[in-house]
């Protein structure tokens, strides 16, 4: 060694563990948006279908609710019907994701829904994280709601959802599926759980306000990724979006006896 070579510079070696999990929560808009009445989006449901194959949202105009399953799209109408939509179809907000199950795990008999909040939130492994949820089931007892189509100038939503259709069947066998969001996002999406349903036969579904049912399978799928599209609506664009209180977003998304 001659003595005049430049010292190496130390090579890197920090290593960080790859992003392992690469699944994605995709939503169009945020609900603090629709909150405000933004009620017109850009997004086509065939759009949205290539961002995930399981989801639940809303249709232009709040007329209806969204509930994808498999790649299919239907609306539970303010009337109580379920009908398959076409993929040209508008929505203001939508969150789905290529639903890939982590971990399976039987859950104990619910009476209601905040006894299903309670077992999977022990299911949740990381708070942060943010999760969806599937469970195909018989549900004892079920109570959805759905809403009217509104016209401009709009409303907000909880002045929708004041005039809300609400639903309550029996033995209804279908799937739940649901999403988790972290209170610290509650500005983009439903903080904590929210569930819509469809069952098998596809004549009821909707927002799922309150549910029943044996022990039953539930596929987890955590998501360690979010991507949400930004509507670029001039309504958007102008929109004040600082305002929502997420208690009001709690009240609506929540079954108010
Ligand atoms: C209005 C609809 O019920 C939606 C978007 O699923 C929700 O706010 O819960
Ligand atoms: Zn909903």
């Amino acid at each position: 060694n001659s003595g005049n070579q430049t010292p190496q510079a130390p090579v890197a070696t920090t290593t960080y563990k790859a992003q392992e999990n690469k699944n994605t929560l995709f939503q169009y808009s945020t609900i603090n948006a629709l909150m405000k009445g933004q009620f017109d989006g850009e997004m086509t449901l065939g759009e949205l279908n290539k961002h995930g194959d399981t989801g639940l949202g809303t249709f232009n105009g709040v007329d209806g609710e969204l509930t994808q399953l498999d790649g299919k799209f239907y609306r539970y109408t303010y009337e109580g019907r379920m009908v398959e939509v076409d993929k040209k179809e508008l929505t203001p907000f939508a969150v789905t994701t290529k639903f890939q199950v982590t971990k399976t795990a039987r859950i104990n008999p619910v009476k209601d829904m905040t006894a299903l909040n309670e077992q999977l939130t022990k299911l949740i492994d990381h708070k942060n994280n943010f999760y969806a949820f599937k469970i195909h089931g018989t549900f004892k007892t079920l109570k959805t709601r759905s809403e009217e189509k509104q016209h401009k100038p709009y409303p907000t939503l909880p002045e929708v959802l004041a005039n809300q259709s609400v639903f309550e069947t029996e033995n209804v066998t279908g799937t739940l599926i649901g999403f988790y969001t972290p209170n610290y996002a509650a500005t983009l999406n439903v903080p904590g759980f929210h569930y819509h349903v469809i069952s098998d036969d596809k004549t009821k579904g909707g927002h799922v306000l309150n549910i029943s049912f044996d022990a039953a399978t539930v596929q987890i799928d955590e998501i360690a990724n979010l991507e949400v599209n930004l509507p670029q609506t001039h309504e958007f664009h102008d929109a004040d979006l600082t305002t929502v209180d997420p208690e009001d977003v709690h009240k609506v998304e929540t079954d108010q006896k």
